[in-house]
């Protein structure tokens, strides 16, 4: 398996593009099958996730054609040629069953496998189905597959959610533009990556209000055109180039980083002594590299809040800022397990539960280290830029999820990072 290879100790200095979100990419990729005609989606995050995306959708029938230089997909669901999603495709990555809702509403059923156990808790899907049902489909779960029927269409409906939930509020979006009649989500997400999927499918015809705040008003329609989407830039992304900025000191623009996405993490680093400024399409982030950061607490939270995408990144800095910062995880009951791995460098954190202590130590010293989950690995990135000597990241696969073109953004403002291909590592 590959690693990657961080020396420690240089400032980032420059410009880092940032590209499409992720999130919200899978799940543009899934609305094209609400369609015949082609989508379009620009600014496209080539990634191991988007691209396992593009194989479910092959094999759902939908013609998928990537253009590489311009960042295009092009999608084309003229015929869905089967309306099953299997276990192989939908354990390995839990948002491949946002593929249910688009076929059941194009097709009338669909046949998709519970998406598989992930490292960051149970992860159950009880509220999309509970959407479905009250929009009219009959679900069964057999066999770990999730049969989901609407046969005479879906109906417009009610749905208030019981707590707030990203993937729900946008499968429950994906099914009822074609749905008869109005639905309401009540208590639904307000992520930007929401209100970026209502934008495309308005652009396909749909007729969605409300996105980005808690009520989101659906008018269903019979069918649904082809469009051209850009993908919304990827806030977590320029978060995680923020935090790594803010731990290795320097002065970085992340161009095209959206200030208003971003509201509880430029605060969170403006409260610890970073420079955070709106400058251009992007955002400027200093920090100086001579004294300490200071150590503050923060919980994460649904949007605005503090994004749990950005909770171990920022805790691989609390890890070298001076005196204690308490961390609550409100979201996932199980994601700090970066917290021993930050440790392997020297940090000290104390987890209870959902709550880590983390108090910040003068210096990391590089280690091997091993990555967990996407976020937890891009944290151990950060506080290896940040540390003393050599910090070899393995199990990388994790990262390709997420983060495209990753060693050459941060070679790119001089930062001592590499890929070591399996053979070299071995
Ligand atoms: C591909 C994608 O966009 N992933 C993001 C999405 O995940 P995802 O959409 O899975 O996250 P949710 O907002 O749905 O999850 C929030 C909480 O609700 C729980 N829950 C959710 C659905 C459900 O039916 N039942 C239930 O109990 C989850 O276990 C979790 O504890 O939002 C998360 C919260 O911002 C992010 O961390 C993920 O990066
Ligand atoms: C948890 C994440 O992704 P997913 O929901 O696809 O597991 C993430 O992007 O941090």
């Amino acid at each position: 398996m590959d690693r990657i290879v961080i020396t420690g100790g240089a400032p980032l200095n420059g410009t880092i593009p940032i590209f499409g979100a992720k999130n919200s990419a899978l799940k543009l990729q899934a609305a094209s099958l609400l369609s015949a005609e082609p989508l379009m989606l620009e600014n496209m995050p080539d990634l191991a996730d988007t691209r396992f995306m593009a194989q479910l959708l092959i094999t759902l029938g939908v013609d998928v054609t990537w253009i590489k230089e311009t960042h295009t997909l092009r999608l084309h669901a003229a015929d869905i040629v089967s309306t099953i999603a299997p276990y192989d495709q939908v354990r390995k990555m839990r948002a491949s069953f946002n593929v249910l809702g688009p076929l059941l509403a194009r097709a009338g059923h669909a046949t998709v496998s519970l998406p598989g156990g992930c490292a960051i808790g149970a992860r159950p899907v009880d509220l999309h189905l509970k959407a479905f049902e009250a929009m009219g489909a009959d679900i069964v779960i057999e066999q770990g597959y999730v049969k989901a029927a609407a046969l005479r269409g879906l109906k417009g409906a009610e749905i208030d959610f019981p707590f707030v939930s990203v993937g729900a509020t946008e499968h429950a979006m994906l099914a009822a533009v074609l749905a008869k009649g109005d639905t309401v989500l009540k208590n639904a997400a307000r992520e930007p990556e929401i209100a970026d999927l209502a934008d495309c499918l308005n652009a396909m015809g749909a007729k969605v209000e409300g996105a980005g705040t808690s009520e989101i008003r659906i008018q269903g329609v019979t069918s649904l055109s082809g469009a051209k989407h850009a993908v919304v830039a990827d806030r977590i992304e320029a978060g995680t180039y923020a935090m790594a900025a803010a731990a290795a000191g320097g002065n970085v623009l992340l161009s095209g980083a959206r200030f208003e996405h971003l509201g509880a993490m430029i605060k969170f680093l403006r409260d610890v002594g970073v420079t955070v400024e709106a400058e251009g399409r992007g955002l400027r982030i200093v920090r100086k590299v001579n004294g300490r950061l200071k150590a503050t607490d923060f919980e994460t939270e649904a949007f605005p809040g503090f994004p749990t995408d950005l909770q171990a990144q920022a805790m691989a800095l609390m890890s070298l800022a001076e005196g204690r910062s308490r961390i609550k995880e409100t979201i996932f009951e199980n994601r700090f397990m970066h917290a021993p791995e930050l440790a392997r460098l020297g940090a000290q954190i104390a987890v209870h539960g959902n709550e880590a202590i983390v108090t910040g130590v003068d210096k990391l010293i590089g280690a091997p280290v091993m990555a967990t989950d996407l976020r937890a690995s891009v944290s151990l990135v950060i506080a290896g830029l940040a540390a003393e000597g050599e910090t070899a990241v393995n199990r990388v696969y994790h990262l390709d999820r997420g983060f495209e073109k990753l060693e050459a953004k941060l070679v790119g403002v001089g930062a001592q990072v590499a890929r070591q291909r399996e053979e070299e590592a071995a």
